[in-house]
């Protein structure tokens, strides 16, 4: 029988997309214990194991404590022992829960810290970035040993790989750019997409195999890098909540589950400071048309959150982004002179100089208004480049609330908590600047 070239196509599409890959993503909170571990293989059992890839983070909060490694060991502060002996501890006591003590896992892991107290020893460099990336990709080489371990003690075939042959970037150290062309190169032909992949999220290599990495929590971007690559079916990232809720839960005691959002709305939460989901994840992902599902590995038999195109949000409720611990600072002419496009353009120079994220703006005829993070703890510096040309009034501490879809119960909401400073209202979002002690 000769079927009809439309047929051909629906029937060629039906097959290819049966061989998509899925992409999983399970954070550190997914893996901070032993049974953590066994619930992550007991969904991938769940889920179906083959044509997968597993992207997995850093145990627990252990990235935050090879940060502190990183900085005895820069600064050559004396705790540099105590801080690496936590580590080794925390991940023997995982593998003492889950392996016989003759596991090849025990040499495994000695293995890997073997490799890092060799950089600690054998390192000239004086480049922080460049350091910095050198140790903490540890954590994650550590983490998807034990799984993969695991995997293979109960009887899963699986294939670990070093994700640093594969997601090739520049040498911007701590927030590399990726080398797309070349990445696709490596990962649509190395990749076998018939098994269970197990790798790393967060770290990746330069041109000449240093460790890079990709930005702080950058795990979830790791997981668009291969869905992207691979025209995989879906990513799913595996958390602590049912999904993208309306706000975030650790400040707001009642929130509702997002069922469905758009990648337009999601990258619009993330810009504002929602941190559920890495705001860098979702390009890839919006220009190949994946859809991005959020869920809980708590309880994964419930649907969670599916982010895709162009897609209404369901429920059409206000939803509420918090950033704390802002800066609001108010800047003016010492001669009263308009703030116009020659002094805005300068400070926004400067702004940029001290690596302050500018998160509302608003400016008068006499005045500019800007609500900063002062992430990088440069606003003193900041400050002092500025003051001998500007008048400049500064609010430490101010809280920033940002509600998408915003009616008058959700402002009323936000007001009550504290003093408004500054408003800023366009037609979906209004953002209220607070004092709140
Ligand atoms: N809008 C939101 N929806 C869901 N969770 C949110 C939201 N805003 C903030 N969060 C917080 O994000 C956390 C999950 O993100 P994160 O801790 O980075 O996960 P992981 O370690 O798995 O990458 C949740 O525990 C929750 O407290
Ligand atoms: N381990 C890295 C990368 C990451 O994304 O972690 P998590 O998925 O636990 O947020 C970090 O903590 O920054």
């Amino acid at each position: 029988m000769v079927c009809d070239s439309n047929e051909q196509r629906k029937f060629s599409k039906i097959y290819s997309r049966e061989l998509k890959m899925k992409i999983f993503k399970f954070g550190g909170a997914s893996i901070k214990d032993a049974a953590g571990v066994k619930n992550v293989i007991t969904i991938l059992q769940s889920e179906g194991i083959e044509n997968t890839v597993v992207v997995i983070s850093a145990m627990g909060k252990i990235t935050n404590a090879f940060e502190a490694v990183i900085d005895a060991y820069y600064y050559k502060t004396d705790q540099l022992s105590e801080k690496l002996g936590f580590i080794e501890a925390f991940h023997k006591t995982i593998i003492n829960d889950l392996f016989d003590k003759n596991d090849p896992i025990y040499k495994e892991i000695d293995i890997l810290l073997g490799e890092l107290s060799w950089f600690l020893a054998r390192n000239t460099s004086q480049r922080y970035n460049y350091v910095y990336d050198q140790i903490i990709c540890f954590g994650e080489l550590l983490s998807t040993r034990i799984v993969s371990a695991y995997l293979t003690k109960i009887g899963i075939e699986n294939n670990w790989f070093d994700v640093r042959n594969y997601i090739k970037t520049d040498s911007n150290y701590r927030d590399a750019k990726v080398d797309w062309a070349l990445t696709q190169d490596i990962i649509s032909k190395k990749l076998d997409a018939s098994k269970l992949n197990i790798t790393q999220g967060f770290i990746a290599a330069n041109d000449t195999e240093n460790t890079t990495t990709l930005g702080r929590e950058g795990s979830d971007y790791t997981a668009g890098i291969f869905a992207y690559c691979l025209d995989a079916e879906s990513v799913t990232i595996w958390k602590d909540v049912s999904g993208v809720l309306n706000a975030d839960p650790r400040v707001f005691e009642e929130t509702t589950l997002l069922e469905q959002i758009s990648y337009e709305e999601a990258i619009e939460m993330a810009f504002y400071g929602a941190s559920v989901i890495h705001p860098k994840t979702l390009q890839p992902l919006e220009r190949n048309d994946i859809p991005l599902l959020v869920r809980s590995f708590i309880n994964p038999k419930e649907m969670g959150t599916r982010v895709s195109k162009g897609v209404r949000l369901v429920p059409h409720i206000p939803c509420f982004i918090v950033k704390k611990d802002q800066i609001l600072v108010s800047i003016s002419a010492l001669d009263f002179s308009f703030m116009v496009e020659n002094n805005i353009s300068y400070i926004f120079q400067k702004l940029h100089e001290y690596q302050l994220k500018v998160n509302v703006i608003q400016n008068s005829a006499i005045s500019f208004s800007v609500c900063i993070d002062n992430k990088f703890k440069n606003f003193d510096a900041f400050h002092d480049a500025l003051k001998k040309e500007f008048k400049i009034e500064v609010q430490q501490g101010v809280d920033l609330y940002t509600v998408r879809h915003f009616n008058e119960n959700a402002v009323a909401l936000i007001e009550a908590k504290g003093t408004s400073l500054l408003t800023q209202v366009n037609k979906e979002t209004i953002q209220i600047v607070l004092e709140t002690n």
